[in-house]
């Protein structure tokens, strides 16, 4: 049986991995933090780790991309992306006016995910504009935080199965700006992930720019160019060893071993920069793993 490292019970990671492994016998290994989910890997005590990458709303997930990059050394080996569906979640009974209905002025905190929190940012302006914002590290720990402490006035943006979970109330459904809301997760681990084929495979792999070489870039850019290589994301973060440094993450649309590839990689590399596979892997629409 597989092990599976991920964000807690009723986190967004937790319906997407339930999502993704439909069918498969796995143990889930639950982690309050995102260091956590990764380590369990790399400790071997899990298969895999699930790590949210990228969301339609928010873009790159910074701190799990950071930690995908620079500490650890997993390969990925399976994408999918799963729309992410965010609540108002508290105890009514402590937010109701005279009426008897849900009075929003009444919730001095609203707690949640830094992602959540971003994909409901026009609700929480119209509903909430003075309501503290706290961050936490998923959004199945806000929801339970909710409980933790009663009669505070603290509100969660999380899952329904985390509202039903915890005896909480959903306050208000749905509340995420663009219904076209997904997010983009990452398998990662040392085994191949064999049980789903697609058809779709996809290659990321990490540039860093040899120091004071004008036009580098445009080179890299030119070696997938003019092979008709397409690429489906490219985002420059900081290397964090020098402030200015940047690598570039990049993603090709084909895997590491389709005949052009090697030779482009190594074009890039004979200009001097450095070329490191963060894996080939296949990639998951949400209308495949639903069939
Ligand atoms: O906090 C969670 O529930 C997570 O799984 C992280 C996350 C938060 C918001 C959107 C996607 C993933």
């Amino acid at each position: 049986m597989k092990s599976v490292a991920l964000l807690p019970a009723g986190s967004v990671s937790d319906e997407a991995a339930r999502h993704f492994f439909h069918g498969e016998t796995v143990a889930w290994k639950y982690h309050r933090l995102i260091s956590d989910v990764f380590l369990s890997t790399v400790n071997n005590i899990s298969d895999y780790s699930i790590i949210p990458i990228e969301n339609t709303i928010e873009g790159s997930v910074s701190l799990h991309m950071d930690w995908l990059v620079h500490e650890v050394d997993l390969p990925i080996q399976a994408e999918w992306v799963y729309p992410s569906i965010q609540n108002l979640i508290g105890n009514q009974a402590e937010f109701l006016n005279e009426a008897g209905q849900v009075d929003f002025s009444k919730i001095k905190k609203v707690i949640s995910h830094p992602v959540a929190m971003a994909q409901c940012l026009q609700f929480l302006n119209e509903h909430l504009p003075q309501t503290e914002r706290e961050h936490t590290s998923s959004t199945a720990e806000a929801v339970k935080m909710v409980t933790k402490q009663p009669g505070q006035g603290i509100a969660a943006i999380g899952t329904l199965i985390a509202a039903s979970n915890n005896g909480l109330d959903v306050m208000a459904r749905s509340i995420t700006d663009h219904n076209n809301n997904f997010t983009r997760f990452f398998l990662v681990g040392s085994k191949p992930y064999e049980a789903k084929q697609s058809d779709r495979v996809k290659t990321s792999i990490l540039v860093t720019l040899p120091e004071d070489y004008p036009g580098a870039l445009h080179q890299v850019l030119s070696a997938f160019a003019w092979r008709r290589i397409n690429l489906s994301r490219i985002e420059s973060r900081p290397t964090k060893k020098k402030l200015g440094n940047y690598y570039f993450y990049i993603e090709i649309e084909m895997a590491l071993d389709t005949v052009l590839l090697p030779s482009a990689l190594q074009e890039i590399e004979a200009i001097g920069c450095q070329v490191r596979i963060l894996g080939s892997y296949p990639r998951f629409t949400y209308e495949q793993l639903c069939n």
